[in-house]
């Protein structure tokens, strides 16, 4: 447990999420309610109540295992207006969290591959943010994943029938994830380049969350990507931390959701403290917080119950998350001066 001041404190700490999938914060209670709107048929062994399948999201056995129902779930997201409300659904759940600036993911390839047009998805997702910043000043980024268990041909097409969103501002970044296992970086070389050569400039990669050390020195190496997520296997290889740090590379860490898919047994094996003494910069995300059992507080909880930072130390993770962002300079002043205050508040008060 957290003291009550230590929840407090790290609730107003000023957040930046790097890493949430949008299709991931998902609530099981909103999938049924959009599948009762859609007329959609979900799979009745799977999908009998609310509390049999948060039970069930509690047993995933790996990254694969999650994807599955991650992906099935997507089923009910139609409309224009489902996208939105999934979005404000999380941005009001985080705004109560003292989220201030979210980087979101979402996948193309999986609502295309079932008729949703990428218009529908991008409008839908956009008016989410834009009500939620309007409503709570949270600002925002969009980014793009292609997914591995799709062949590179279809990533390729995915990545140049998005360039018209880059264009117009609505989309920031291109990111990759799904299945690591079988599917080593250099396999994407060609997308990322050819996502470079149409001019999208934010560029990320899920890469060491179940795959290998040796995998996140290729995504730096190779593919010349220095915002990794995950990345939290760099730690089996001083080398490759060396490698982030001299490359000022980004880690997004997904605490609750290494628990989740058994990338740890629990929070206090998470690298932190490791990337800490190294020097690696990184971030605290929840990834898919409908599945993983927390918010983007709920990881800074389940760290500081595990580590038990000083204000300082938070203070420090905090300025880190705010750099690693890819909001303009103006922003990241904003958000540092909301630091400030913050620290100068809580200046005589323990946590
Ligand atoms: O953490 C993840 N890893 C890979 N693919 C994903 N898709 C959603 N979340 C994840
Ligand atoms: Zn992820």
């Amino acid at each position: 447990m957290c003291s009550p001041n230590a929840e407090a404190f790290l609730r107003a700490l000023p957040k930046c999420e790097h890493h949430m999938h949008i299709e991931g914060s998902l609530e099981p209670g909103l999938l049924f309610q959009l599948a009762k709107n859609n007329g959609v048929t979900l799979d009745p062994a799977r999908y009998t109540s609310i509390a049999a399948l948060e039970e069930r999201y509690k047993n995933f056995t790996s990254l694969d295992d999650f994807l599955l129902y991650f992906n099935l779930a997507m089923a009910v997201l139609i409309t224009e207006d489902d996208f939105e409300a999934l979005t404000f659904a999380y941005m009001t759940r985080v705004h109560a969290d003292g989220l201030v600036h979210a980087e979101i993911f979402f996948d193309p390839q999986a609502h295309v591959g079932r008729g949703i047009s990428l218009s529908v998805v991008v409008a839908g997702i956009s008016k989410g943010l834009e009500k939620a910043e309007a409503q709570f000043g949270i600002t925002s980024k969009l980014i793009m994943c292609f997914v591995r268990h799709l062949p590179v041909e279809s990533a390729l097409e995915s990545v140049e029938s998005i360039m018209e969103y880059v264009k117009t501002g609505k989309v920031s970044g291109l990111g990759c994830d799904s299945t690591e296992k079988g599917n080593p970086p250099e396999k994407y070389k060609e997308v990322y380049q050819r996502a470079r050569d149409l001019g999208m400039k934010h560029l990320t990669m899920h890469s060491g969350e179940e795959g290998p050390a040796a995998w996140v020195r290729t995504t730096v190496e190779e593919l010349g990507i220095t915002r990794i997520d995950h990345g939290v296997r760099s730690a089996d290889d001083p080398e490759v931390l060396k490698l982030l740090v001299d490359r000022n590379a980004f880690l997004t860490v997904c605490p609750l959701s290494n628990v989740r898919l058994r990338v740890h047994t629990d929070v206090s094996e998470s690298p932190i403290p490791k990337f800490m003494a190294a020097g690696v910069k990184f971030s605290i995300n929840s990834d898919d917080p409908a599945y993983f059992g927390g918010y983007v507080l709920d990881n800074y909880l389940a760290v500081h119950k595990a580590f038990s930072f000083s204000k300082e130390t938070w203070r420090g993770l905090a300025i880190d998350s705010v750099n690693g962002s890819w909001c303009d300079d103006d922003r990241k002043k904003e958000i540092l001066a909301l630091l400030d205050n913050v620290m100068a508040e809580w200046a005589d008060k323990e946590i």
